[in-house]
C-alpha cells in the first residue's frame, strides 16, 4: 500500500504548510544542499513554521554517502530532534534519496516530506519510496523502501534549474514512455526537450505512471523492475565515470545512454524491431549528448553491472523492451553482451 500524499502545482507548498503545523510534530527540520538552500529556500520559506531549523549538505552525487548521513544524524542529535520531528527534504534526487534514507533510520524512523526541486526528482526520485546512498562506488548500494508522509511538487522550482539538469531529468520521463506509454513517445518524438513554460502536465503524467507501477509492487519483487529500464547499463556507466574525477556524468545522461544500450540488447534478443530501435536511438541522440568513453573501457564499465540489485546469484537481470511502450523485466544478459552494447553505443 502507498501512503504517500502527492501534491503537484503552485499550491503544493501550501499543503506542506498545513502538514507542518500538525500538533503531533515537535519540530521541523529542512535538509537542503548548498544550491537549494540559496535558490529554492526563498520559495519554501513562507510556508515553514516558525522555529524550523535548516541543515545544509554539500551538493552533488559524490556526497550521497553514509558520511553525509552521519553529519545529518549528528546535527539532529545535537539539536535534540525526537521521533516526532518532521524532516523536509528540499532538493534534487540526491537530497530526497539521502534525506529519506536518513529519516528512515534516525531513531528507527521519523516522518519526512519530499520537496523535489529538479525535474528528475519531480518526475521520479521523490515518488515511490526508494531512498538510499551510494557505497564503495556502487549506486544506491545502501537503502530502504520508506514512503514519505507527502510529496509536494512545485514546478516553479524549475525556473532556476540549469538547462543541463533539466535535460537530465527528461531522461526519466522518456523512460516512462518507453516502458509503458507508446502514445506519449509517438506524440513527442519529433519535439526534442519540451520547450514548455509549464511542466505541470508532464510531471503529473510521469508521476501517475510511476505511481501506478509502484502501487502494484512497492518493494520491487517484479513489476517495479520496469522502472529500472536503462539503469543496468546506465548505473554501470554512471558509477564507472563517478570514480574518474572530471569525467562524471549526470544520472539522467547515464540513463539515456543506458536506454540506447538496452534497446539495442532488446533488438539483439529479437524483442524489438530494427525500426523501433532506430526511432528510440534517433530520438535519444537528438536530446542527449553522447557519453564519452573509449572501446577499451567497455569491459571495466560492464563489470559494475555485477552489483545491480535486480541480479539473482550470478545472473544479471535486465529490463528490456518488447516494443515501444512495453517493458519486460528479468531478462538475463551477460557481461560480454553489456560490453558489446557499449561498443555499439560508442560506434554510433
Ligand atoms: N529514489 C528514486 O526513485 C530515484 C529515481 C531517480 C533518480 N534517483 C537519484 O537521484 C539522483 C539525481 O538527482 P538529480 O538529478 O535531481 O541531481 P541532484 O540532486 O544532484 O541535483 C542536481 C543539481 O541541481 C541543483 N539544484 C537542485 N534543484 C535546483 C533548483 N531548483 N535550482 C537550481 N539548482 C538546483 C543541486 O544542488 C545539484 O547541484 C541520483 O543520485 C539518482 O540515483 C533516485
Ligand atoms: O523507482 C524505481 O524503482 C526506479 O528504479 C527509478 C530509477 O529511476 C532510480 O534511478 C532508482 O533509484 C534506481 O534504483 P536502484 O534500485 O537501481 O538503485
Ligand atoms: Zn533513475
Amino acid at each position: 500500500m502507498l501512503n504517500e500524499t502527492l501534491f503537484v502545482g503552485s499550491s503544493a507548498l501550501a499543503k506542506l504548510a498545513e502538514l507542518a503545523v500538525r500538533p503531533t510534530i515537535s519540530q521541523v527540520v529542512v535538509v537542503a544542499d548548498t544550491n537549494t538552500a540559496r535558490q529554492c529556500m526563498p520559495l519554501l520559506a513562507p510556508h515553514l513554521p516558525q522555529g524550523h531549523r535548516v541543515i545544509e549538505i554539500p551538493a552533488g552525487e559524490e556526497y550521497k554517502t553514509l558520511l553525509i548521513c552521519e553529519t545529518l544524524w549528528t546535527e539532529l542529535t545535537n539539536h535534540h530532534a525526537d521521533r516526532h520531528t518532521l524532516l523536509i527534504n528540499l532538493g534534487g534526487g540526491v537530497v530526497t534519496d539521502l534525506g529519506g534514507f536518513a529519516a528512515a533510520l534516525y531513531k528507527r524512523g521519523i516522518s519526512f516530506v519530499q520537496v523535489p526541486t529538479t525535474l528528475l526528482a519531480q518526475v521520479d526520485a521523490s515518488v515511490g519510496g526508494k531512498t538510499g546512498v551510494d557505497f564503495l562506488g556502487f549506486k544506491n548500494q545502501l537503502g530502504v523502501f520508506q514512503q514519505p508522509l507527502a510529496v509536494c511538487i512545485d514546478p516553479r522550482f524549475l525556473l532556476t534549474l540549469d538547462p543541463r539538469q533539466l535535460t537530465s531529468g527528461y531522461a526519466e520521463v522518456v523512460k516512462h514512455w518507453l516502458i509503458a506509454d507508446a502514445e506519449a513517445f509517438a506524440r513527442n518524438r519529433y519535439v526534442g526537450v519540451l520547450g514548455v513554460d509549464d511542466w505541470t502536465p508532464v510531471i503529473q503524467e510521469s508521476v501517475a505512471l510511476k505511481q501506478q507501477i509502484v502501487a502494484q509492487d512497492p518493494l520491487e519483487t517484479g513489476l517495479r523492475k520496469l522502472l529500472n529500464f536503462g539503469h543496468t547499463v546506465g548505473h554501470a556507466l554512471e558509477s564507472y565515470l563517478l570514480q574518474q574525477p572530471g569525467r562524471e556524468i549526470l544520472h539522467g545522461e547515464a540513463v539515456a545512454a543506458g536506454m540506447v544500450c538496452e534497446a539495442w540488447l532488446s533488438y539483439r534478443k529479437g524483442l524489438l524491431s530494427e525500426r523501433e530501435l532506430e526511432q528510440i536511438e534517433s530520438f535519444l541522440f537528438s536530446v542527449f549528448v553522447k557519453v564519452q568513453f573509449v572501446g577499451l573501457e567497455t569491459e571495466a564499465i560492464a563489470e559494475f553491472a555485477l552489483q545491480d540489485k535486480k541480479n539473482a546469484g550470478s545472473v544479471i537481470n535486465c529490463t528490456l523492451l518488447s516494443g515501444i511502450g512495453q517493458g519486460v523485466y528479468d531478462q538475463p544478459i551477460t557481461l560480454p553482451e553489456i560490453a558489446e552494447s557499449l561498443r555499439y553505443y560508442h560506434r554510433l
